[in-house]
């Protein structure tokens, strides 16, 4: 089985020092830094902005990858292109032209990404396969970190893998929250290629980071 990506979840680090933190992870092994966009309407909480990733963009050379919880968010995406993500994800839920929306973040010149919450079918994606670069499957409801595995998903993470191979798809299968020591392989097994973990990477200090994307990797 082909290691996944794994994407730290920098809303588990320490904000006081998020530019330290994004080097170790860099310097641990981590394949993309996952940004949780948050803006207290779309959920529960707010986070961070176009500026904290800008500021952030010289600290790394590893692929930003950027999940927007905001609604509206078209009005946003070019200022985080501009702000330095590679990735930008949203979901279908925060804007009423999903299909436009993936085209105008390509056109921004970077890969799209639809996040499926865990009530979201995955029907949402039939019309749109052939314009997105990623999906990310949310294992948790999305807001906060550290929250449970929902175990539901893993039968969702099949049903998307299956959808992209009938397609001849070549996206990224991204899992998001609660991913751990104990769920990473079965997320893998469902045919996950990428995943975001927080509370995993980010526990037992700097010193930990290097083990924990290991475990996560499965090496
Ligand atoms: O998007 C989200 C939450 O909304 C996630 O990216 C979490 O931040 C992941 O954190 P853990 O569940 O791994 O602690
Ligand atoms: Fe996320």
């Amino acid at each position: 089985m082909t290691a996944p990506l794994i994407c730290p979840s920098i809303l588990a680090s320490d904000f006081s020092r998020l530019g330290e933190e994004v080097r170790a992870i860099t310097e641990a092994g981590a394949d993309f830094v996952h940004i949780d966009v948050m803006d207290g309407h779309f959920v529960p909480n707010i986070t961070i902005g176009p500026d904290v990733v800008k500021a952030l963009r010289p600290h790394t050379n590893l692929p930003f990858d950027c999940h927007l919880m905001i609604s509206p968010v078209d009005s946003f995406l070019e200022a985080f292109r501009n702000a330095g993500a590679d990735l930008i994800s949203v979901h279908p839920e925060a804007g009423p032209h999903l299909h436009r929306t993936l085209k105008y973040i390509r056109q921004l010149g970077a890969k799209a990404g639809v996040v499926l919450n865990p009530a979201t079918p995955v029907e949402i994606l039939d019309w749109v396969m052939e314009d997105v670069d990623l999906v990310l499957i949310m294992s948790v409801n999305p807001g906060f970190g550290g929250q449970s595995f929902i175990e539901s998903q893993l039968r969702k993470i099949e049903t998307v893998r299956a959808r992209l191979d009938a397609t001849g798809s070549a996206a990224i299968l991204q899992v998001d929250g609660g991913v751990n020591a104990q769920n990473a392989a079965s997320c893998v097994a469902a045919g996950a290629t990428a995943l975001v973990a927080g509370t995993a990477v980010f526990k037992g200090g700097r010193d930990a980071y290097a083990d924990n994307i290991k475990t996560l990797k499965g090496l």
